[in-house]
């Protein structure tokens, strides 16, 4: 993703070659900053207060937390205290353990001089590997998209709903969710976006928005409650979303609102699709609303916004009445047949046991078979 006319990806080495940098997206859209991350602890610290957030990098995120453990102490007991540490900072995106099952898996059987090295190039595999994911997403979300548009009058735009941000921002590089979009704009075929705002945290209006808009992409942020009614009027052709957790059946945890957005689509008759790369289905669960872990978190950001006031200062404004408690879900779960399709780096599967095995017949043990 180009910002202000550079590359970039959303996590790098340092100059030094071992220090992690990354951007601060609690800073983001009024400020683009990056933050580095020089222990374990800072890139657990980053994860939990989603400096850095979505799916595929936290996975990132945590691969590089190993390698600058190993850094400090590479023996067995601090390996395995560092992915204790990573692994309990969020518990919904499965990426995460997925990332450290990876790197403990690399490195375990290794003598402890060649850790530190295994380490850093394990970690920029995941990451080179996210880019290529994503990219591949990207092309069969692509022939989506332009079935649609030439279904539709010439010039007209396709118009998509997406929900809390699933691109760049979310991933190593292109997005999981916008990446089809990023290449039908670049292609020529006229989009244009509906963006959820998203709350509690407003990853959609915030994150989504300033991606879409770095890229020249027509959006319009709404609130999380005018889907249901733009999909009544006509005004959406397909959705599509990005995901924490999918399940060997095609159950899809993502951010809280989703489940909804995906009611109002079939209701309407609006294609609901899921983008998705593999180290984001967890194979071992069957019944999405009884086994994916959703993680609850502070009810301050459901009582208070981050803003920027007119005097260009940054904060956080109280929305709710003092002293009123507040519920803060951050994930619901949609069940797969509500959804349309699961868009992978392999194609396009039905959401379904038999969908998900024909694309990964190598991972059909147990569940899915
Ligand atoms: C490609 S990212 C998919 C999901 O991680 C994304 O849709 C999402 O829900 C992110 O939640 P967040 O709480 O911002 O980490």
């Amino acid at each position: 993703m180009k910002i202000h006319g550079r590359h970039y990806r959303t996590i790098w080495l340092d100059d030094d070659g071992w220090g992690v940098i990354v951007i601060d997206q609690t800073r983001l859209p009024f400020h683009f900053e990056t933050v580095r991350l020089a222990t374990a602890e800072a890139a657990a610290h980053a994860i939990r207060h989603m400096t850095v957030r979505g799916a595929p990098l936290i996975g990132a995120t945590a691969a590089y937390g190993v390698a600058l453990a190993l850094r400090v102490d590479a023996s067995d007991a601090a390996l395995e205290q560092a992915l204790a540490l990573l692994g309990a900072t969020r518990p919904t995106a499965v990426n995460l353990h997925w990332a450290l099952a990876r790197m403990r898996e690399r490195l375990i059987g290794l003598p402890e001089a060649e850790r530190v090295g295994a380490a850093y190039a394990e970690a920029g595999a995941i990451c080179d590997e996210d880019v290529a994911l994503c990219r591949a997403i990207g092309e069969h979300g692509l022939g989506v998209i332009r079935e649609i548009a030439e279904k539709k009058p010439a010039g007209e735009p396709v118009n998509i709903l997406t929900h809390c941000n699933a691109g760049w921002l979310a991933t190593v590089d292109w997005g999981t969710a916008l990446a089809p979009i990023y290449l039908a704009h670049d292609a020529g075929i006229p989009v244009h976006v509906w963006v959820d705002e998203t709350r509690p945290r407003n990853q959609g209006a915030a994150l989504s928005a300033y991606e879409l808009g770095s890229h020249g992409v027509p959006h319009a942020v709404i609130v999380d409650n005018a889907g249901g009614h733009l999909m009544q009027h006509g005004q959406v052709d397909m959705v599509i979303v990005g995901t924490d957790r999918t399940t060997a059946t095609g159950d899809v945890a993502n951010k809280i609102g989703t489940y909804l957005k995906a009611l109002a689509a079939k209701d309407n008759g609006v294609p609901f699709y899921v983008a998705l790369p593999s180290p984001t289905i967890d194979w071992r669960l069957a019944d999405g609303l009884k086994e994916i872990p959703i993680e609850e978190r502070a009810g301050r950001e459901v009582t208070h916004l981050f803003g920027q006031g007119e005097d260009g200062s940054t904060g956080f404004f109280q929305v709710a009445a003092p002293g009123s408690p507040a519920c803060n879900p951050a994930f619901d779960v949609t069940p797969a047949r509500l959804v349309t399709g699961l868009i992978t780096e392999r194609g396009i599967a039905p959401a379904s046991a038999e969908g998900l095995a024909r694309l990964f017949p190598e991972m059909t043990s147990g569940v899915a078979a």
